[in-house]
């Protein structure tokens, strides 16, 4: 969708985008000819529009189609277009700009093993016109972050701006922002990222992409809640290139497994990468190759799959989740794409298999992730599509429940209870013996509740079939996921109540005791920021759901911890508040204070709104910032009185 600032954006460059679009993407590669129709205005325009819009955190195509346009289209009508040799510049912020401490560049890219061997090559020349070994460089490959750039001095964060001028954000820090990896500050060029697996779990219905939050994290005006958040549980940071995990080794060893070793760095790390940097160690052979306009020649990003992967269905298989939706699981006839080999897809619903025609042998464009099981991204020629009426596994008749098809027969549904039984398992994380084989097979001896696992011992685990050492693992494994310390709000989210995943567990249980959950009403939940009415109803069905399960669980004795906030009997007067330091303090530093407050259960934000309930105001605050504050319901405190507050009761 896009914005009516995008849309002016675009039409401000009288650019029909539909038109282009289909001139551009339309098999590109195979017929050259269709480029004499988009002039070279046209494509430099539209990259143009694509990069303002996605650095400013909503693009309105993806990667792989910019530089599709960047580089087949562009690049191949004229190598000398000025947008090429350009550092793509950032959206500004208000005030002034600075000087960047060092040039910091857009990358060289790559997409085959062709290209990446011909950069060898210029910097085997450029080693022999040194007088340098070749064979003794030394090679090194991270993963390229696909987050913020940002360059760190210690003393200021800038942005990348338009790669010598850019500006400060220190901001970020003052934040809460951590350096990754447990880093100081001062470590130089990195980037502002969030954690992949956070982002899906607790930002993904607040953000549309992570890029969109790491905007939102910058910004200058007040910073949203859950990112806030996100800084405070340390899933966003800023992580220096000089930190990143790195393979290093020398040319021979690096293409004796290239693929191998790309494919190790690019996993390694829990953020979104969207290929790898490939560079040489030699400092000295740095500087005499130095850079252009718009890269370093040292080093170089190689991606992979600037193919079009256009599929055909053969079928669409649903699949029964541990939430009774079906999922539909599109099988496809074997597509290469990114280097891989891929058989399936899925779709997100039902609703979306009925509306956009996802039959057997339809035609579909897949979401070039190259990752897991890829998304279905377009629809090109629809068929008529099979829509399932019983449960593949129980067989009972599905219902729609919105966009999804639904099998309400929770209570006895294979699919349904063996996948419950795993995301226990899973969601408790002490373990590693229960995945979906060894569940599966409990499942076939009779196996229905988390709890009775719990009950089996070595010799019953050997009567299902497992070998004794396995069956003694498997005891160990149960004995000792009940000794470890468990959070609470990991052990509730472990129950897999509809819409109680982590981050809801653990927002909860930040205000209510583990105890207390089956006496909630509707009104206690709703209290709770972020919570909606509706879903307040779910959770207390959910809860009532799995109330015997709970009770005989908690009966064997696991060792929960209590959430920090919970832990004394009185809530602290600063549970729940959210407080906002402003001024010179003297009793310690704003992040000292502020680490105190937390630990009583405050919230710590950066500028004043409506949510805040105090300002603390140390000296040198002028009048108008506590009258804003006042006017917005803020009660204003001086450093004494917040004192007073925090070692106050409570304790
Ligand atoms: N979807 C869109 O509409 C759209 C629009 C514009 C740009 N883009 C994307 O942005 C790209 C161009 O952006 P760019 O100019 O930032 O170039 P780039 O994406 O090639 O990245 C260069 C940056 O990579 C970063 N980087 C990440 N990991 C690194 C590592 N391990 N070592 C060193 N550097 C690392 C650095 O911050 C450096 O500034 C395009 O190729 C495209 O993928 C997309
Ligand atoms: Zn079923």
């Amino acid at each position: 969708m896009l914005t009516d600032k995008q849309k002016e954006l675009i039409s401000q460059a009288s650019l029909d985008l539909n038109s282009l679009g289909e001139k551009v993407f339309c098999k590109l590669c195979e017929n050259p000819e269709t480029l004499n129709t988009v002039t070279e205005e046209e494509l430099a325009n539209f990259l143009k529009i694509a990069s303002a819009v996605y650095h400013g955190g909503d693009p309105i195509i993806s990667d792989d189609d910019y530089d599709f346009i960047y580089l087949a289209a562009l690049k191949r009508i004229n190598p000398n277009h000025p947008w090429l040799h350009t550092v793509e510049p950032e959206p500004a912020f208000a005030g002034k700009t600075v000087d960047l401490p060092v040039m910091m560049l857009s990358t060289d890219k790559a997409y085959s093993r062709d290209e990446v061997e011909r950069w060898a090559a210029r910097i085997e020349k450029a080693a022999e016109e040194l007088g340098k070994n070749f064979a003794d460089l030394q090679f090194k490959i991270t993963p390229k972050l696909d987050g913020y750039a940002a360059y760190d001095d210690g003393r200021m964060l800038y942005t990348r701006g338009d790669g010598r001028k850019g500006q400060d954000i220190s901001r970020v820090f003052e934040r809460g922002l951590q350096v990754a990896n447990q880093g100081r500050r001062g470590l130089g060029a990195g980037e502002i990222v969030v954690s992949r697996s956070y982002f899906d779990r607790n930002l993904a219905d607040f953000f549309d992409n992570p890029r969109n939050f790491q905007a939102s994290v910058i910004k200058e005006k007040e910073l949203d809640e859950h990112a806030q958040q996100a800084i405070e549980d340390h899933a966003a940071v800023f992580y220096p290139f000089a930190l990143l995990p790195a393979w290093t080794g020398s040319w021979a060893e690096l293409i004796a497994d290239f693929e191998g070793h790309v494919k190790t760095i690019w996993h390694k790390v829990d953020y979104d990468v969207d290929g790898v940097i490939l560079e040489i160690a030699d400092e000295e052979l740095k500087t005499y190759l130095g850079a252009t306009r718009h890269h370093h020649r040292w080093q170089l990003a190689y991606k992979e799959n600037l193919e079009t992967a256009e599929v055909r269905i053969l079928q669409v298989v649903p699949q029964t989740s541990r939430s009774g939706r079906i999922t539909p699981v599109a099988e496809l006839e074997p597509t290469r794409l990114s280097g891989a080999l891929l058989s399936r897809a899925t779709a997100h619903h039902y609703k979306m298999v009925v509306d956009k025609g996802i039959g057997p042998g339809a035609l579909i464009r897949l979401a070039r992730s190259g990752e897991v099981i890829p998304k279905i991204e377009a629809v090109i020629n629809p068929a008529e599509p099979d829509i399932p009426e019983a449960c593949p596994s129980c067989g009972h008749a599905l219902i729609w429940d919105n966009d999804y098809l639904l099998c309400p027969n929770n209570l006895a549904c294979p699919a349904q209870i063996s996948n419950s039984m795993e995301h226990f398992f899973r969601v408790l994380k002490n373990n590693d013996g229960f995945g979906a084989a060894t569940i599966k097979r409990l499942y076939e001896h009779g196996i229905r509740r988390v709890d009775q696992i719990y009950a089996l011992d070595a010799e019953q685990f050997e009567n299902m079939g497992f070998g004794p050492k396995q069956s003694q693992n498997l005891v160990d494994q149960l004995l000792r996921s009940r000794r470890e310390a468990v959070e609470d709000w990991r052990f509730l989210a472990a129950f897999g109540v509809f819409r109680m995943g982590l981050g809801n567990c653990e927002r909860l249980l930040a205000h209510h005791p583990l105890q207390n959950i089956f006496q909630l009403s509707e009104a206690d939940i709703v209290a709770i920021e972020g919570f909606a009415e509706k879903t307040a109803a779910t959770i207390i069905d959910g809860f009532k759901s799995i109330r015997k399960l709970f009770d005989d669980l908690i009966g064997l004795g696991f060792n929960i911890q209590a959430s920090q906030t919970l832990a004394g009997e009185n809530t602290h007067p600063l549970t729940g508040k959210t407080l906002v330091f402003t001024g010179t303090l003297h009793s310690g530093s704003r992040d000292e204070l502020s680490k105190q407050a937390k630990a009583k259960g405050a919230k710590v934000g950066s500028s004043v709104s409506a949510k805040t309930d105090y300002l603390v105001a140390g000296d040198n605050v002028g009048a108008n910032k506590t009258n804003t504050a006042r006017e917005k319901g803020v009660t204003v405190i001086s450093e004494a009185e917040f004192l007073a507050l925090l070692h106050g009761d409570g304790q």
